[in-house]
């Protein structure tokens, strides 16, 4: 019947109340340390997200805080040169739900495995391909278990250090304890173990307890770090729980063990979110699709997802950007020119909408944002509100006017796709995207075919430069300057550099401070922040152990400090798009929001009714 017991359950957060509930994402089984979590997503990138318009009203700033609330820097899918200002990308699954608790973490990003992705398997090399720029280019954004996570836990992602100084102790999110704290009182109890184990014979239960108190007492109780008082009260004071503690998952879970739920309390409470799982569609044009891991039976859901609203569909557009400067001042500003439109963001053709309406709502379902359309009769799915118990709506939202709607600064709408009939495993699921979508598709295709009639040569991407170079070796000739690769595409580093050895120059012929490639840096610790443009200027002529070349590159930090770096392996430099010349930027690519069922779109949302 499929994949077994399901692994990811979407539920009623521990961080909302009965009152005002919050979602989140629950283990179903045990994770062990590095494994990978089972929802592997792609990125949709807002490109040039913060110029592209004005917050000119309150209600127009709301909206736009509330989707910034909802996403990723680009860094993280390696999307940071999409534009040229600021890009954000929307991650749905569990890039979205997974929540932050400021006193633990047990799932982070393994960025590597979206930043050096093998490219999609869709396109021909150079060739069109009408759903070249349709759907995003971002895939394999990939999260793993820090830690064992024991199955009923509820997933808290690591939000990064500058989300955590920006949370205020009064936050309602906040434990009293910091993260810091409990993986500073587990360090000490792991010692106090191993201390424990060591003289176990030579201990009386007495002389055992006598220690531990010394130890607590004595010494962390008066040792006089600011925590040590905090991190004293996490470790118990009987030498006998101290195992518990770390059986328990250590001191955070042993303190907190109302967090891991019963399979009982998920089969009630929560909807499993691991019905699915991507691969290309069976529709040539469509790229990716959505299949099903386990069968499911006529009438049952597929697969839950909340909503983000995004209360007004103008956001998506964009215009050229343009430098202002101030007559008196002479400061430049950027701004954007109304007359020139260039296309909407890639983001609309994830969302669902309604022709009556402006607003957007971004599925952050499971692989919800990867199903693909089929006419009324060939669905085997489709979706509508949520009528679980818990995993469910306030329906109050139904009647709220679209700007009331964009005061709630949460996520409160759920949907569900349903199965329309019996649905084997490995099938691929398909909802009726509406007679507007089908209709624009069908002008798109047709458009397509004229433009691409003569030449179908396409512009190489960065994709097709990841295949070419995947064991050759990067050209190392830069003489005079001349870029050896296509102008649409840019060589990047991944680098964390260490200084050079003594006695060797630390600056080259041009004045350049020169370091070397960092050696502990494994790819599986490359984060997104470590990607910079770079030229390769020279490569060892031969294999070096594991790795094909090693590279001298130039590396460009900020627009005015260039750096050399040497010993930098083959497989941490890539290929980047330039700014607007990837697949998205073409303006005769497909752009269209899904249509919910007109009997599911509540009336008190249409505003643009004729
Ligand atoms: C919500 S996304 C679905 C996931 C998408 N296939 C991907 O690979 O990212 C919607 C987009 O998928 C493509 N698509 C979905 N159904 C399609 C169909 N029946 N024929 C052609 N393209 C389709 C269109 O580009 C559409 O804008």
């Amino acid at each position: 019947d499929g994949d077994g017991e399901c692994r990811l359950w979407l539920g009623p957060s521990h961080l909302g109340t009965d009152n005002d509930p919050e979602f989140g994402i629950f283990a179903g089984v045990d994770f062990a340390p590095d494994e990978i979590i089972p929802d592997i997503e792609v990125a949709i990138p807002l490109v040039d997200w913060t110029e592209q318009f004005n917050r000119d009203t309150a209600l127009k700033n709301m909206i736009v805080e509330f989707v910034e609330s909802q996403v990723w820097t680009g860094d993280f899918a390696g999307a940071k040169w999409e534009g040229d200002q600021n890009t954000i990308v929307a991650i749905p699954g569990i890039g979205n739900l997974a929540n932050y608790h400021s006193g633990y973490h047990n799932v982070d990003w393994l960025q590597s495995a979206a930043l050096l992705r093998k490219p999609l398997d869709l396109f021909e090399s150079g060739v069109a391909h009408p759903a070249r720029g349709a759907i995003t280019p971002y895939h394999n954004l990939t999260m793993k278990a820090t830690e064992h996570i024991p199955a009923g836990m509820e997933l808290f992602a690591n939000f990064g250090e500058t989300w955590d100084n920006n949370q205020t102790m009064e936050d309602s999110f906040q434990d009293k304890l910091t993260r810091w704290d409990y993986q500073h009182a587990d360090q000490i109890l792991d010692a106090i173990i191993a201390f424990m184990d060591q003289y176990d014979k030579d201990l009386t239960p007495d002389l055992q307890e006598n220690i531990l108190d010394f130890m607590l007492e004595k010494i962390l109780g008066t040792a006089v770090g600011k925590r040590a008082k905090v991190i004293r009260s996490l470790i118990p004071d009987n030498p006998k729980k101290l195992k518990a503690v770390k059986e328990a998952g250590g001191t955070f879970l042993y303190r907190n063990n109302d967090l891991v739920k019963s399979q009982k309390w998920l089969k009630k409470h929560a909807m499993c979110m691991d019905n699915l799982k991507v691969g290309p569609s069976t529709i040539p044009e469509a790229g990716r699709g959505a299949f099903t891991t386990r069968k499911i039976a006529k009438g049952d859901v597929v697969v839950p997802s909340p909503m983000v609203h995004i209360a007004n569909e103008e956001l998506f557009n964009m215009y050229e950007i343009i430098e202002k400067e101030d007559a008196k001042t002479g400061d430049v500003t950027l701004d954007i020119d109304k007359s020139n439109f260039l296309q909407q963001q890639l983001l609309i053709n994830y969302c669902f909408g309604h022709r009556e309406s402006n607003i957007l709502l971004l599925p952050i379902g499971s692989y919800v944002s990867m199903i693909n359309h089929a006419p009324a009769g060939k669905a085997n799915a489709y979706i509508t509100w949520s009528r679980h118990k818990h995993v469910t709506n306030d329906h109050g939202l139904h009647d709220l006017s679209i700007e009331q709607l964009a005061e709630r600064n949460k996520v409160g709408i759920v949907m569900v796709v349903q199965a329309l009939r019996d649905i084997e495993v490995g099938e691929e699921i398909f909802i009726d995207y509406g007679k507007e979508w089908e209709a624009a598709w069908k002008e798109h295709m047709a458009q397509w075919n004229k433009d691409y009639e003569q030449d179908k040569t396409w512009q190489l991407t960065a994709d097709d430069m990841k295949m070419q170079y995947k064991e050759k070796p990067f050209e190392a000739d830069l003489t005079d300057g001349i870029n050896p690769y296509p102008p649409s595409v840019a060589t990047t580093c991944f680098l964390r550099t260490e200084d050079l050895p003594d006695g060797r120059p630390r600056r080259n012929p041009d004045g350049l401070e020169i370091f070397l490639y960092a050696e502990d840096l494994s790819h599986d610790e490359i984060t997104g922040a470590d990607m910079y443009v770079c030229d390769v200027i020279s490569r060892t002529d031969k294999l070096t152990d594991g790795d094909l070349y090693n590279y001298t590159v130039l590396a460009k930090i900020s627009d005015d400090d260039i750096v050399q770096v040497e010993n930098v392996p083959h497989g941490s430099i890539t290929f980047v798009d330039q700014p607007y010349q990837g697949d998205i930027h073409n303006t005769g690519g497909f752009r269209h929001y899904i249509s919910l069922r007109d009997g599911d779109f509540p009336q008190a949302w249409r505003n643009i009714r004729e």
